[in-house]
C-alpha cells in the first residue's frame, strides 16, 4: 500500500475531516462511549507497594453456574440411531487392542482404516485378549479401557471412569460432569458444573482428565449412588445404552460427556495447512504410536495416548508440595493476600506451574489475578503485552487458546525488555497499581535469570512486596543463584538495592523490608530446560499462535468461510486525533508512515489530548500508557488525512484510543501469505521486490534449522 508525503493541500482537507469526525474520530460503527474504561495511567506511576488489607472473599468456586440442560429427543429418534450403528467390528478386536471397548452404537465411525489401524496397533501393542497377563498388567490394561457410548443424534458422548483412571489425550473437546468429579490440570470439575473446552495441542504436554469418584460424605449409600448414575447415563441417550457401558457404571464412578469442539479460533486456525494438525499428535506421539484405538472418542475430537507418552503433567514432589503450601497460605489466616512470584530458567516449566497453580486456586476462591511479566511468552495476551488479568476460569489448554481481555494492559512492543529495561519495569509498577489485593495474586517471569535479567528479578520481589517465590530449577544445580530471603537481604536489583545499603537511591521505605516464603521446585519432567524442538513448539511459533487467535475474534461466529483481513470494513481515524510512535528503533519523522503502514500496532489512551495540527503526530518519547488491544494499520491515506485501522476492539473502547505504538511485534507470516480466497496478487506481498524501497522488508522465512554451534 502506498503512503504519500505530506503535502499542505492533504493537510487542509484533512482538518476539516478532523472537523467532522471531531467527537467520533474512530470511525465506523461507533456506540456509546464506555464509561467504565478506567483512565490512562501515567508514565511514572508512583510504586504503590501496600495492598490494602482485605477480606478474603467468601465465595468458594462457583458450583452449579447453570447444569447443562439434557436434550431433548424425539421418540422417533431410537429407530434412527438404530438405523446408524451396524457393527462391524468384533468384539475380539476391541479387547485384543488393549483399551477400546467398541459399543455397537460407536461402530457407524469405524472403518476399514479404522480397522486396519487398530490391528497395527494390535501388533506394536503389549498383548492380546486370550493371553493371561499378570495381575499389574491386567490392571493397566483396564486402566487403558475407556468406556464411551456415541449418542449419535445428538453427536456427543458419554465416558464412564472408575475412580483414579486417567485419560491422557491429544485433541480438543466440551466436557461436562455429570456424575462424580473430575480433575484437569489441577482443576476440579463436578457435576452440576458449566461445560469445560478442554484443548490438548502438541505445542505443550498433554492434558489428562483423572476421575476423582464421587464424594465419600453422601447422604445416599452406594445403592441409591448406583442407581443415580445409571439414571443419569441413560437421560442422555435415546435407546438403552450397551449393557456392557452400564455394567460400568457403579457409585464412584465419573461419569462425563464428551462434545467436539468448534470455535472461530479452532476454525482459523485450522484453516492454514500448517496448522492442520495444531490439535493432534506431534512426531514423537506418531512414531510410537502412542494412540489407543477408541473410535468414540475419536468422534468427539480425542485421541487417547498411552505408554511412555501418555505421562501427561509430571509432578515431582517438590511440585506438589509447593502447590501445596500455596494453597494453604490461601486457605489461611493473613494480612495481606499472597503474592506469588513464580521464576526458572527458560523453559523450566513456570507457565505450567502458573497454569496449574491458578487452576488449584480457583477451586477454593472466585478469581486470581495474574501478572504477565513475560513479554516473549505471554499467557492471556498477544506476545509484547504486560498485563494484569482477572482470572475466573481455569486454564484448561495451552495459553493461544485461552486469550482473555486484560484488566489492564501495556504494550513494550518487544519479546524481550533488554533495550530498554526502565520501561520495562516502569510499565510493570504501573500494572500493580491496578492489583485488586483481594485475590491471590500470580506473577509469571521471563526465563531471563542471568546477567541483567537476575537483577531484574531482584526488583520485583522488592517492589511488588512478593510473600512467596517459587523458583524452578532443572538438573543436579541451579540455574542460578536462589532467591531465598537471606540472599534478598544483601542483593542489589536494576533498580533497587538493599535497604540497609549506603548505596540505596530510594528511601528504604519505599522498598519491601518483609520477608518472602521461599519455595524451591525441582523440574523433573524430561524436556526440562531444552527449548521445545517440534512443530509447534518453539516460541516464535508459540508468539505467531498467539497472534493468529488474537485475530482471529475478528472471524465471525458461526461457521463459514475464514475471511482474510483486507475483507473486514477497517476503523478510519484522522492523523491529527491520534499520536504515532515507534517503540524499537530510531525512524526518521518523515519515514514514520512508511514503517507503520501494513503492521501491527498497540491501540493505547494517552492521559494528554492529541490535537494534531493536521499532519500526522509523531511522538518523540515512548510513553508508558495503558494500552486496549492490537489492530493492523492495513492502509493510510494521506490525502484525506486517514489511518485505516483493522481489530476486533470494540468501538466503545477504540474511543479512547488517541496514540498508535509500533512495536517490533509482527503480523504472523502466514497471515500474509495465505490470504483465504484472494485470487491474483496477494495485498501487502509481493516478489517484484526492491531493497530500495521505504517500509519494505523481506519475509524470512524460518525453517527451524540449529546454528552452527547451538
Ligand atoms: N511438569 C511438567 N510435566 C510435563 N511437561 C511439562 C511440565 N512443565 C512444563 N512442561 C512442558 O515443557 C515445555 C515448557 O514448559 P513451560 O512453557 O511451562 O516452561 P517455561 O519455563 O514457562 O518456558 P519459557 O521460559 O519459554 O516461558 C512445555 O511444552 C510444557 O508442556
Amino acid at each position: 500500500m502506498k503512503v504519500h508525503k505530506v503535502s499542505s493541500r492533504s493537510q487542509h482537507k484533512q482538518r476539516n475531516a478532523t472537523k467532522r469526525h471531531n467527537k467520533n474520530k474512530w470511525h465506523k460503527k461507533v456506540r456509546s462511549l464506555d464509561s467504565t474504561l478506567p483512565n490512562t495511567s501515567p508514565g511514572t506511576a508512583k510504586l504503590e507497594q501496600q495492598i490494602a488489607k482485605s477480606e478474603k472473599p467468601t465465595v468458594k468456586r462457583l458450583q452449579k453456574l447453570y447444569t447443562k440442560p439434557v436434550t431433548f429427543i424425539p421418540k422417533n429418534s431410537c429407530a434412527e440411531e438404530e438405523k446408524v450403528t451396524a457393527p462391524s467390528v468384533t468384539s475380539a478386536h476391541v479387547h485384543t487392542n488393549g483399551g477400546t471397548e467398541l459399543d455397537d452404537s460407536s461402530t457407524s465411525v469405524d472403518s476399514k482404516e479404522w480397522s486396519e489401524y487398530a490391528n497395527s496397533v494390535l501388533q506394536n501393542g503389549k498383548e492380546s485378549s486370550n493371553t493371561e497377563l499378570p495381575d499389574t498388567d491386567k490392571q493397566e490394561e483396564d486402566d487403558l479401557q475407556f468406556h464411551a457410548h456415541l449418542d449419535h443424534t445428538n453427536n456427543r458422548a458419554v465416558l464412564v471412569m472408575k475412580p483414579g483412571q486417567v485419560l491422557c489425550f491429544r485433541g480438543k473437546c466440551l466436557l461436562t460432569c455429570l456424575y462424580g468429579h473430575v480433575e484437569v490440570l489441577g482443576f476440579t470439575i463436578e457435576e452440576g458444573q458449566q461445560s469445560y473446552p478442554l484443548f490438548s495441542s502438541p505445542s505443550h504436554c498433554p492434558l489428562t482428565i483423572k476421575a476423582l469418584g464421587n464424594n465419600p460424605p453422601s447422604s445416599k449409600n452406594k445403592k441409591e449412588g448406583l442407581l443415580e448414575a445409571k439414571a443419569i447415563v441413560r437421560k442422555y441417550f435415546s435407546s438403552e445404552p450397551s449393557k456392557k457401558l452400564m455394567s460400568e457404571v457403579d457409585s464412584d464412578s465419573c461419569v462425563v460427556l464428551l462434545e467436539p469442539l468448534d470455535t472461530p479460533l479452532t476454525r482459523f486456525l485450522t484453516s492454514f495447512s500448517e496448522l492442520a494438525e495444531i490439535f493432534g499428535l506431534n512426531s514423537k506421539e506418531l512414531r510410537s504410536q502412542a494412540t489407543i484405538y477408541n473410535p468414540v472418542l475419536s468422534a468427539m475430537g480425542v485421541t487417547a495416548l498411552r505408554g511412555p507418552c501418555a505421562q501427561g503433567l509430571v509432578t515431582s514432589p517438590s511440585f506438589r508440595e509447593a502447590i501445596s503450601s500455596l494453597l494453604s497460605a490461601w486457605a489461611g489466616e493473613f494480612d495481606r493476600c499472597p503474592v506469588i512470584l513464580v521464576c526458572g530458567a527458560k523453559s523450566s516449566g513456570k507457565s505450567t506451574f502458573n497454569r496449574h497453580l491458578m487452576n488449584s486456586l480457583l477451586n477454593h476462591t472466585v478469581s486470581v489475578e495474574y501478572l504477565e511479566c513475560d513479554l516473549g511468552q505471554t499467557e492471556f495476551t498477544p506476545p509484547g503485552c504486560l498485563s494484569l488479568c482477572t482470572i475466573t476460569e481455569p486454564v484448561l489448554g495451552p495459553p493461544f487458546t485461552h486469550l482473555r481481555d486484560p484488566k489492564h494492559m501495556v504494550y513494550y512492543g518487544l519479546a524481550n525488555c533488554q533495550a530498554d529495561i526502565d520501561r520495562y519495569l516502569e510499565s510493570l509498577k504501573s500494572l500493580w497499581r491496578h492489583v485488586s489485593g483481594e485475590s491471590p495474586v500470580i506473577i509469571n517471569t521471563m526465563g531471563w535469570v542471568k546477567g541483567h535479567g537476575f537483577l531484574i528479578l531482584v526488583d520485583l520481589i522488592r517492589l511488588f512486596s512478593i510473600t512467596h517465590v517459587v523458583q524452578l530449577s532443572y538438573g543436579n544445580a541451579p540455574q542460578c543463584q536462589l532467591l531465598t530471603p537471606e540472599f534478598l537481604r544483601t542483593a542489589h536489583g536494576w533498580q533497587t538495592h538493599p535497604p540497609q545499603s549506603t548505596l540505596t537511591e530510594e528511601p528504604a521505605s519505599h522498598l519491601n523490608t518483609q520477608s518472602h516464603v521461599f519455595l524451591s521446585v525441582q523440574s523433573e519432567f524430561e524436556s526440562a530446560g531444552t527449548s521445545g524442538e517440534m512443530q509447534h513448539q518453539r516460541s516464535n511459533e508459540l508468539r505467531d499462535l498467539a497472534l493468529l487467535s488474537y485475530f482471529s475474534q475478528l472471524q465471525s461466529s458461526e461457521p463459514g468461510p475464514i475471511r482474510p483481513l483486507h475483507c473486514f470494513i477497517p476503523y478510519q481515524v484522522p492523523h491529527s486525533s491520534v499520536a504515532i510512535g515507534v517503540m524499537h528503533c530510531e525512524v526518521a519523522p518523515n519515514n514514520i508512515l512508511y514503517a507503520v503502514n501494513a503492521s501491527i500496532v498497540g491501540l493505547c489512551c494517552l492521559s494528554e489530548k492529541v490535537v494534531g495540527r493536521g499532519g500526522p503526530v509523531v511522538l518523540s518519547q515512548t510513553p508508558v500508557c495503558q494500552c486496549v488491544g492490537l489492530g493492523v494499520l492495513r492502509g493510510i491515506d494521506m490525502a484525506r488525512g486517514l489511518y485505516f485501522l483493522v481489530t476486533p476492539v470494540s468501538p466503545s473502547v477504540l474511543r479512547h484510543v488517541n496514540c498508535l505504538l509500533l512495536g517490533e511485534i509482527t503480523l504472523p507470516k502466514k497471515m500474509l501469505i495465505k490470504q483465504h480466497g484472494v485470487e491474483g496478487d496477494l495485498p501487502y506481498v509481493t516478489t517484484d521486490y526492491s531493497f530500495e524501497a521505504k517500509g519494505a522488508g523481506k519475509i524470512h522465512i524460518y525453517k527451524g534449522l540449529t546454528r552452527p554451534g547451538l
